[in-house]
């Protein structure tokens, strides 16, 4: 597959390994020194930008009837005008807040364990999120969706990064050098807790996740999540 890299940096360095390990071509570099670029010759193209970049790239790639795979956070207020666009264009998007396979193992785990505790209010529920000090946007974009899925069945109604506003789903941000990224939440009564935590050890396993997706994505159309992609949920 010849797959077009939006996004150079950090994270596309580590999906161009992975995808030239699994036999794929990367025919497209774009970052910040790129001026014009063109996507004829790209399959699947994968967004790892910018919160302010990834509109423009992904409806270019509407534009060009190219895939997109898009892990880029902190833009999701457009979402909504993305996915309009991509049905009227007869497009092809997949966005994940986060593509690693234990993440998305965990999704299903914290809502599993939301609904155990739906009817046991003592419990008060407070997030934890570790990222490396390079990092744009906070709270992360896996923190968000981790935190919409616990306010569906829980006493808060939404989140916060501010600890003092306590009727809100606390998500504590935390910015350390070098940290690929750990998420855990926390349930505490005053008798005991419950915690259930993610640590990445290292950018591999976003980026696997995110080769898989764009090998499962070439020749469909229309929206998808990872839930599509693994089967699961
Ligand atoms: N969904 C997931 O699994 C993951 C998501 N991320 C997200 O991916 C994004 C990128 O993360 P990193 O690679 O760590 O950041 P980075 O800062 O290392 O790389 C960003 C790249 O985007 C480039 N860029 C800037 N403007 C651009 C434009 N207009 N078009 C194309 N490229 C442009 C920069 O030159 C740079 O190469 C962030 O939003 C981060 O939160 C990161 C890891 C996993
Ligand atoms: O910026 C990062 O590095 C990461 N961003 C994603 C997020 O915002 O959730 C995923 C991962 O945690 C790494």
């Amino acid at each position: 597959m010849k797959i077009g890299l939006l996004g150079y940096g950090k994270m596309g360095k580590t999906i161009e390994k992975i995808a030239l390990a699994r036999q794929h071509d990367i025919v497209l570099k774009v970052d910040t020194n790129t001026e014009t670029y063109t996507l004829d010759d790209v399959d699947v193209a994968i967004d790892f930008s910018t919160p302010d970049a990834a509109v423009d790239n992904i409806l270019k790639c509407f534009s060009h009837n190219v895939p997109v795979i898009s892990g880029t956070t902190g833009w999701l207020q457009h979402y909504d005008e993305v996915v309009a666009m991509c049905k009227e264009r007869d497009g092809t998007f997949l966005y994940a807040s986060n593509f690693s396979l234990g993440v998305n193992i965990f999704f299903e785990l914290n809502k599993t364990l939301s609904k155990l505790m739906a009817n046991l209010p003592e419990y008060n529920i407070s997030m934890e999120e570790i990222h490396h000090t390079q990092k744009l946007d906070a709270p992360s974009g896996t923190a968000i969706s981790l935190a919409e899925d616990i306010i569906k069945n829980s006493k808060y109604g939404t989140w916060t990064l501010d600890a003092a506003k306590t009727k809100a789903l606390h998500i504590d941000a935390k910015r350390i050098e070098n940290v690929p990224g750990t998420h855990e939440v926390l349930y505490t009564s005053n008798v005991d807790s419950i915690s259930i935590k993610h640590t990445a050890h290292s950018r591999e396993g976003f980026a696997l996740g995110a080769v898989i997706a764009a090998e499962w994505i070439a020749g469909k159309k229309g929206v998808f999540s990872m839930k599509d992609v693994l089967n699961i949920g």
